[in-house]
């Protein structure tokens, strides 16, 4: 795992000025973080931070006023439109909401053979390989005659992977794609990322606000606070000794299965919290995380 295949550097991102004599809003501060072939890079942050703007910034859909992306030694900015979609097909996603990402009135194998027809392969083709993503993602053959409504949360959300790997893409960027699903579904689904990564080599932009969950499947993890990157490294050295402040409180956060364990999460949290208060140099606002 070593050949680099996304290089985002210091990258910005402006949503435009909502309404007469306002700045744009600056979502992302220069933000670089690189991607490995065949890795997943967890990001992690809390609500409004800036990851959902970076997975779409790396999708094209986000207006990048600054900085570079590289896929794959090729300049996203530069590429025609044309050789934008020719790559379109390597770079895929995955979404949170697994109720309204797929259309309800079309039945699974109408849904998983659609991006397959639009590149031209022929449907008798197209169907085979439909009953080869349904049995990657462990649905029975059966389940492309019916429509996602007769499917639970977890079951729709191995649709949306399965149709995120119909192309074969190189990276799938993850958007929560498991925060919707109640925890067993979700130590499943994440069973199943992890599968697919060992038997393709697909890399993932793994986003979340939930710290165990990229702990479980990164290799390497980026915290975001504020449209910037405040802490990137190995996820074990990330998430056991964070270095910044907003990355310890985030740590100390985030909800352990343990109840002793728990308790003195709490207590270190309120002690860090207090020594934070104290030290006015913190570089982090003092908000509970
Ligand atoms: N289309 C948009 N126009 C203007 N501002 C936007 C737009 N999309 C996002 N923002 C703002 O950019 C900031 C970052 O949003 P983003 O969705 O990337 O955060 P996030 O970390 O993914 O949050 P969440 O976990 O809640 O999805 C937020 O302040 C948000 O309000």
């Amino acid at each position: 795992m070593s050949e680099t295949l996304v290089d985002i550097r210091d990258v910005v991102v402006e949503y435009p000025a909502k309404g007469l004599g306002k700045k744009p809003f600056r979502a992302l501060k220069g933000v670089s973080l690189d991607i490995k072939a065949g890795e997943t890079v967890g990001l992690v942050g809390e609500s409004g931070s800036g990851k959902t703007t970076l997975g779409r910034a790396l999708l094209g859909l986000a207006p990048v006023t600054g900085g570079s992306i590289t896929y794959d030694g090729r300049d996203l900015a530069t590429l025609s439109k044309k050789a934008r979609r020719g790559l379109a097909h390597e770079i895929q996603v995955v979404f949170q909401d697994p109720y309204t990402s797929l259309n309800p009135s079309m039945t699974i194998e109408q849904i998983l053979m659609e991006p397959l027809t639009a590149r031209d392969m022929p449907a008798k083709d197209a169907r085979a390989r439909v009953r080869n993503l349904l049995d990657e993602v462990r649905l029975p053959s059966n389940a492309g005659q019916r429509l996602p409504r007769e499917f639970s949360g977890g079951q729709r959300q191995r649709v949306a992977i399965a149709r995120a790997l119909a192309l074969q893409p190189r990276l799938i960027v993850c958007d929560e794609p498991v925060s919707a699903l109640d925890l067993s579904t979700q130590a499943r689904v994440l069973e199943l990322f992890k599968e697919i990564q060992e038997r393709t080599g697909v890399a993932y932009l793994f986003v979340s606000h939930d710290l165990a969950v990229v702990r479980h499947l990164s290799h390497r993890v980026a915290v975001m606070y504020h449209g910037e990157i405040v802490e990137w490294g190995e996820a074990e050295a990330v998430t056991t000794h964070p270095q910044h402040p907003y990355t310890q409180r985030l740590f100390l956060a985030a909800p352990v299965p343990d109840p002793v364990l728990q308790q003195r999460r709490r207590q270190e949290r309120h002690e860090l919290l207090a020594s934070q208060n104290r030290d006015s140099t913190s570089t982090v606002a003092v908000a509970a995380v």
